[in-house]
């Protein structure tokens, strides 16, 4: 990151329509940061810089084409685009081609190569790639030497100032996994000054310490899942125990909880979004420029644990429960006005996974009335229920509640898996 000081707009303006790919570049970052409505022009500066070899043009060029921001999405220009800037040796082109290789769309799921595109991408800098490693590593809570791998990744993050990896370290001291170092008070300074929200305790491992095995980099097993235990067969429901490890809890709250805001529900007979006492939670949507690497991987895992592709899957949703907070009885299906206008090609939800990302102190369990059972909160525990039935029809036995919250906070993060491919990377 240049530590010098921007020009001011006037010059910025002046230098972009000169044809100055570094001004172009700058102002269309500028525009974006401040300006809504500047997204097309931003997307043209993009376009224009990119054309002259700006490798961080051509990556936030590329980034806006994969998202379809101010553009018709176009996933495949969008890769092209990065394996041009990551051939420039851009850092942010390789992570984002790890990312985009993970949906296996556009690019195949090759794992190898995606953890090779990581490690390039966080020796040149990027902040999410060194993000995704750390927690990869940090999953090898018995091993040492990818305990001080992940530690020392999410240090490096935390110094280019991702308050992100500062609050994982945070977390990790706050439940005695790590002892602190001489950076504590920088960590709790980034957090601070981004105004990350507290997140419940979620104790994890301590690490051991003893022997270490040699570091490897083979992200396929972090698909392994647990076995789908079978609560009910009609309606079709079954709990999955430590889908989630507990620091991936935190990952997952901690990257929503910036962007939680009060839930509102469709009105099943005009399909309008409402605010409604049927669900009083905070909600956050994962939406494609909050989805990195760590996040897009476990939602890999989650979908393949009950035998369904990631690609069916909406974007992941967040909720959190504060106490008398619920989610009354309902279903999950969507009315015909709003499927007609979200990808009906994709068919209906029919399936859905919620993985509560807390223990709750008391309350908050899952009902299904129509099966007589309840699925109580615990950290990593997901619960998987079909909406529909054998036919693809509606089911309405897949009626279900989230009881209110008695003590405590409950947050969850649910997953609505289609019937056929919604993701377009
Ligand atoms: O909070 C719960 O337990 C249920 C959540 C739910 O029904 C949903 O997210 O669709
Ligand atoms: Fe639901």
């Amino acid at each position: 990151m240049s530590t010098t000081a921007l020009p001011d707009l006037q010059t910025l303006r002046a230098n972009a329509a000169g044809g100055a790919p570094n001004a172009q570049f700058q102002l269309a970052r500028m525009l974006l940061a401040t300006d809504v409505d500047a997204a097309a022009e931003a997307f043209d500066l993009y376009r224009r810089a990119a054309e002259r070899n700006h490798l961080a043009a051509q990556v936030e060029y590329a980034r806006m084409q994969l998202y379809g921001v101010a553009c018709d999405a176009d996933p495949l220009a969008a890769m092209t685009g990065l394996e041009r800037a990551e051939r420039g040796g851009a850092a942010g082109a390789a992570a984002l081609l790890a990312n985009i290789a993970l949906g296996g769309i556009v690019m195949d799921r090759d794992f190898l190569r995606m953890g090779q595109r990581l490690l390039l991408a966080a020796k040149g800098g990027d902040v999410s790639a060194m993000r995704a490693l750390a927690m990869y590593f940090g999953g090898d809570t018995d091993n040492p030497a990818a305990m001080r791998q992940s530690r020392t990744l999410l240090e490096q993050a935390a110094r280019a100032g991702d308050p992100i990896s500062a609050s994982l370290l945070l977390e990790r001291v706050r439940h005695g996994e790590m002892t602190a170092g001489g950076e504590l008070a920088a960590w709790q300074a980034l957090v601070a000054q981004a105004g990350m929200p507290a997140i419940p305790a979620v104790p994890g491992p301590v690490p051991v310490d003893g022997p270490s095995r040699p570091l490897q980099l083979n992200l396929e097993p972090s698909l392994q899942a647990p076995m789908p235990q079978v609560l009910s067969q009609s309606p079709r429901v079954a709990t999955l125990e430590g889908l989630l490890t507990p620091e991936e809890c935190r990952y997952v709250m901690l990257m929503g909880a910036p962007w939680l805001k009060r839930a509102r529900v469709v009105d099943p007979r005009t399909g309008e979004w409402l605010e409604h006492p049927v669900r009083t939670a905070f909600d956050a949507t994962f939406n494609d420029m909050i989805e990195d690497f760590p996040l897009r991987l476990l939602q890999l895992r989650m979908a393949a644990a009950i035998g369904i592709d990631f690609t069916h899957a909406e974007q992941m949703v967040l909720l959190r429960y504060l106490p008398g907070q619920e989610y009354r009885p309902h279903r999950d299906y969507l009315p015909p006005q709003t499927l007609a206008g979200d990808r009906p090609q994709a068919g209906q939800r029919a399936t859905t996974l919620c993985t509560y990302l807390c223990d709750v102190e008391s309350g908050g369990g899952t009902a299904f009335p129509e099966a007589n059972r309840v699925v109580e909160p615990r950290v990593g525990r997901a619960v998987a229920f079909r909406n529909t039935d054998d036919a693809g029809n509606p089911d309405p036995a897949s009626l279900h509640a989230g009881a209110p919250v008695l003590a405590g906070e409950k947050w969850l993060a649910t997953l609505w898996l289609r019937e056929r491919r919604y993701r377009t990377f």
